[in-house]
């Protein structure tokens, strides 16, 4: 049986919900003659994951594909685009036909790529481990560099099925070291004098010699400031001011690494004198925008985030571009001023990433983890995605198996219901990334699996967010489907959407079983690979809800992705509806 419940607002008037049986389930199994599956050319080097129906692409699927931009802002539609098949990455349908629905994990998985990670194949174990996102440090490496990963993790894509998004991250303009004339790192003893200056070095650095990025740094900080070095990695205390040049004492000793952010504190608090007025985008920040808006990542994530403004304005800078309005905009929460300003920064953004690493050098650590908890509940109310990063893994970077407390950590992430969670240095530069990976992905499945068992589903009603009608409509299909899947137990929730905004509202419910991820572009499928508990597919469907779901069933039981008897709930953003059936 199918059984569905619609809401219309004929004439933009809202009328009773009203409840009525949909589709004699028979019409759902009318058989598929029209289709017949064959698998998409396979090359000898790859196979090729998508499954295209051989028969001319329904009607719906030219107008409902959409126009592309290629990297050069050129519109160009995707073959993919207009094919009538579905995509899916190999490590999903292997899962979903392993280990069947409930198994799957709800929690995304972001890396940093650098040196460890960059080449082609390393990038391709990482996808297979479950990397969603990949995240380019723009603190870090060249353009072209960056541009290299970039067209890898694309191709990737396209020859594998994956949907790994890219997220650029902006460097900022906060205080950091040079970069150590290209030495890997410096150590520094207790009681060693060590002189920061804005000199720069043309070859090499100085004995005991650290440059800093910040022109008025001398001026702004005084004798008997503390100096912290990666929030408190090495630490020293002001002694002198000579010129440009300061003086300072180690009194905590450590490794000084390239780039390394450094913070001033005055009796317990952290010193912002002129710095606080410097952009959070800077110009070499714009330029790194535009090559990514050039490159089109998915993401950018804006480093040191004060206010809503710069969000705002980057947002409208992206608009105007071709290609620019599919950035998603994440808000990094780093800065002392990003937590007075938090609701309005999240509600301007697209998501938001608790950046726990400077974030502990700009207030006292202790109060973190108080941060991180608010963070992440002020994402779900506002549906927004949020990402927890910074030293989940720090000791793999050098050891092959993690802290009992970093296990603790990632757990309690997990716990939390962020969205995502990022590795840095461990797979950037460490020596374990894809074991990295893996205790992620394994913890996560952990804590998910407690979360069924004790049947935790929520108790707290979400507050309510859309102002306009149809907004509200769906925001409550998706709450009432979501709250219908924990009390039937569905097998999963499928969401029709077009610009993903359905399936975020879903996966804000956090259901106790898989949401599917319907969308005909594929760009808006990278995307949704961030969202909690969302398995994005990209398909051609149509207006007409029975023809999606025949179609979408024919699809995924030929690739033996569901089965016959399967319960699903279904929604779309075209028909406002819930219809919940039994696999035919
Ligand atoms: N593209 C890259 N090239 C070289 N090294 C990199 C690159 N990306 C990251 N790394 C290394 O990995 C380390 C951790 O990466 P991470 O992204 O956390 O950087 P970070 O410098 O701590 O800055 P942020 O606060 O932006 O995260 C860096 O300090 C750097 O040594
Ligand atoms: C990720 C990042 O920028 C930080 O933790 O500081
Ligand atoms: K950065
Ligand atoms: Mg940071």
């Amino acid at each position: 049986m199918s059984h569905s419940i619609q809401f219309s607002t004929p004439s933009r008037t809202l009328h009773l919900p009203h409840s009525r049986l949909h589709l004699p389930h028979s019409r759902l199994h009318r058989p598929l003659s029209s289709f017949s599956f064959r698998q998409f050319p396979l090359t000898s080097t790859f196979k090729h994951t998508s499954l295209r129906a051989s028969s001319s692409p329904s009607p719906d699927s030219s107008s409902s594909s959409s126009v592309l931009h290629s990297p050069n802002g050129t519109p160009a539609v995707k073959s993919e685009e207009r094919s009538s098949g579905i995509d899916v990455d190999t490590v999903t349908e292997a899962e979903l036909k392993e280990n069947g629905f409930r198994s799957t994990r709800r929690t995304k998985l972001i890396c940093t790529i650098g040196p460890a990670t960059c080449g082609f194949e390393q990038l391709e174990a990482l996808a297979e481990g479950g990397m969603n996102v990949a995240r380019l440090n723009m603190c870090h490496g060249t353009r072209d560099w960056h541009r290299n990963v970039i067209r890898s993790v694309r191709r990737l894509n396209e020859e594998k099925g994956f949907a790994v998004a890219i997220m650029m991250d902006t460097e900022g303009s906060e205080i950091h070291m040079g970069d150590l004339g290209g030495e890997a790192s410096a150590k520094a003893e207790d009681g060693e004098v060590w002189t920061f200056t804005v000199r720069a070095f043309d070859a090499s650095r100085p004995q005991r010699t650290i440059s800093v990025s910040y022109d008025g740094f001398a001026e702004d900080v005084r004798v008997g400031d503390e100096l912290l070095v990666d929030g408190g990695m090495v630490r020293f205390d002001v002694i002198e001011k000579i010129g440009p040049d300061v003086k300072c004492l180690c009194t905590d000793p450590g490794l000084l690494l390239p780039r390394a952010n450094l913070t001033f504190w005055r009796d317990g608090s952290l010193v912002r004198e002129r710095n606080a007025m410097l952009p959070t985008i800077s110009s070499k920040d714009w330029l790194d925008i535009d090559f990514g808006i050039a490159e089109g990542v998915d993401f950018i994530a804006v480093s040191f985030v004060k206010s809503a403004e710069v969000i705002n304005h980057l947002k409208s800078y992206l608009a105007a571009r071709p290609g620019g309005g599919d950035i998603g905009v994440i808000a990094k929460i780093e800065s002392i001023d990003s937590l007075t300003n938090l609701e309005e920064i999240i509600l301007a953004s697209d998501g938001a990433m608790v950046a726990r690493g400077d974030l502990g050098a700009q207030i006292p650590l202790e109060q973190v983890p108080a941060a991180q908890q608010k963070i992440v509940k002020v994402c779900r109310e506002l549906n927004k995605p949020v990402i927890v990063a910074s030293q989940l893994l720090e000791s793999m970077i050098e050891y092959p198996t993690p802290t009992r407390a970093e296990v603790a950590d990632v757990s309690e992430a997990v716990r939390q219901r962020s969205d995502a969670l990022m590795l840095s240095g461990e797979s950037a530069m460490g020596q374990f990334p894809d074991k990295a990976l893996t205790v992620l992905r394994s913890v996560s499945l952990r804590i998910e699996r407690w979360w069924r068992e004790e049947k935790r589903y929520e108790a707290t009603p979400l507050q309510a967010i859309s102002s306009a009608s149809s907004d509200k409509i769906s925001e409550e299909i998706c709450n009432s489907a979501s709250k219908m899947a924990n009390n039937l137990g569905v097998d999963a929730v499928f969401v029709y959407t077009k610009n993903g905004h359905m399936a975020s509202l879903v996966s804000r419910c956090r259901p106790d079983c898989p949401i599917f991820a319907f969308t005909n572009t594929t760009s808006v499928r990278r995307r949704l690979n961030l969202q909690w508990g969302l398995i994005p597919f990209r398909l051609s469907f149509s207006e007409d809800m029975e023809s999606n779901l025949n179609k979408t069933f024919s699809l995924l039981k030929s690739r033996g992705m569901i089965k016959s008897g399967d319960l699903v709930i279904a929604v779309s953003d075209m028909l406002q509806s819930i219809q919940v059936m039994n696999v035919p």
